[in-house]
């Protein structure tokens, strides 16, 4: 079997600062759940951006399912299959309210209103926030805001979720409900988390970002293949 993903020998500097990746080699199988931490700065949401080809400039080379991610209609394929969970979920909602931009993914994929209203309202019920559905985005609280945020991704069905601090900002029974949704999600997930115990409970291996490499950490065990 090959892995979903592979980064290789991947080098990445910011204009003017010093790397932050340094031949950084990495894969992941399908269905695997993983953990990436590493200190405030380390490149963990750098990461996500190299992977989803928001960087400008870098040297290495992105493998998703096999194919090496070079031209723009490869990165338009890689960017329907992986869904990226912002930091900042005020990036990722810009529609007059939630449905809408849940809708958004689905509708701009190609599939009908009515297929992707049945999604949207699926993924909205699973999160339980269905009753914020009409709400003006700027009206949500932080976690509702990180919640909505992820529904809108959820909607769209990728194959790989790249979540940035996804618990940041939930109240414990949000966090668990979130953790509860992800450890059963039938996805492969790489997650880059501060918080310990919701990364306990939804992944299998970690990785410590650190000196522009990272390393398998041990005791930590392959989930899911
Ligand atoms: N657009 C940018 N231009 C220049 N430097 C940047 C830019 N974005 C991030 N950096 C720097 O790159 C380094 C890595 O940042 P990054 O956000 O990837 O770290 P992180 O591991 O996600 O941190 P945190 O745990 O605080 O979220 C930091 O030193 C940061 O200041």
């Amino acid at each position: 079997m090959k892995p979903l993903l592979v980064v290789k020998d991947l080098i990445f500097a910011y204009p003017g600062k010093p790397p932050i990746f340094n031949g950084l080699n990495f894969e992941i199988y399908a269905k695997e759940k993983v953990c990436i931490i590493g200190k405030n700065g380390a490149g963990k949401t750098t990461f996500f951006y190299a992977i989803m080809g928001l960087l400008g400039q870098l040297q290495g080379e992105i493998i998703f399912e096999g194919k090496s991610i070079r031209t723009k209609e490869d990165l338009r394929y890689l960017r329907q299959k992986v869904g990226f969970l912002f930091q900042d979920p005020e990036d990722q909602l810009f529609c007059p309210t939630l449905l809408d931009d849940v809708l958004f993914g689905p509708l701009n994929m190609g599939l009908s209103r009515e297929e992707a209203t049945d999604r949207a309202w699926s993924v909205l019920k699973e999160l339980k926030i269905e009753d914020l559905a009409h709400n003006p985005p700027y009206t949500l609280s932080g976690g509702q805001k990180r919640l909505g945020a992820l529904a809108a991704i959820l909607a769209m069905d990728p194959q790989l979720l790249l979540l940035d601090e996804p618990s940041s900002g939930l109240d414990e029974e949000a966090a668990n409900n979130l953790s509860g949704i992800l450890t059963h999600l039938d996805k492969t997930i790489i997650m880059a988390s501060h918080d310990t115990d919701f990364a306990e409970e939804v992944t299998g291996p970690w990785y410590e970002l650190s000196s522009g490499n990272l390393r398998l950490l041990h005791g930590k065990t392959r989930v899911g293949i």
